[in-house]
């Protein structure tokens, strides 16, 4: 027995060719895909910022041990061991290793500041 009318069954097939329609758009949509991609840039950026931030932690821990065992806050050999490993990195994900250390060259900095900082206390 049929439990739909002529009439539902018409609508229904209407109603599923739209919303085929409607996700095929979608799919195609070039404002949509990079709106897609912008919301996986959001996720990613605020991952790296939240790892950046468990960066400083880590030296910030360092700078207090270095402050009572008075132990020099740069340690060139340290930071350039940093570095080739950021080149290695970079080359194995496919990244312009350069502009990785010209990023790192700024939080580096920045390490080194807050540690210099804390010294002074
Ligand atoms: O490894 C250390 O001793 C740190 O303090 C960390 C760090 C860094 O940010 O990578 C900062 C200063 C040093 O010159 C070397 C490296």
């Amino acid at each position: 027995m049929n439990i739909l009318g002529k009439k539902s069954k018409l609508n229904l097939i209407i109603l599923s060719s739209s919303v085929l329609l409607l996700y095929n758009c979608k799919a195609s949509s070039p404002v949509l895909e990079i709106e897609s991609e912008r919301a996986q840039i959001d996720k990613i950026d605020k991952k790296v910022v939240h790892l950046l931030s468990q960066r400083m932690n880590a030296a910030m821990k360092i700078g207090e041990i270095k402050k009572k065992n008075k132990i020099e806050v740069t340690q060139p050999a340290r930071w350039n061991e940093v570095k080739n490993n950021l080149r290695k990195n970079a080359i194995e994900s496919n990244i312009n290793p350069d502009m990785i250390v010209k990023m790192y060259e700024v939080f580096y900095e920045e390490s080194v500041k807050q540690q210099q900082d804390l010294q002074r206390k």
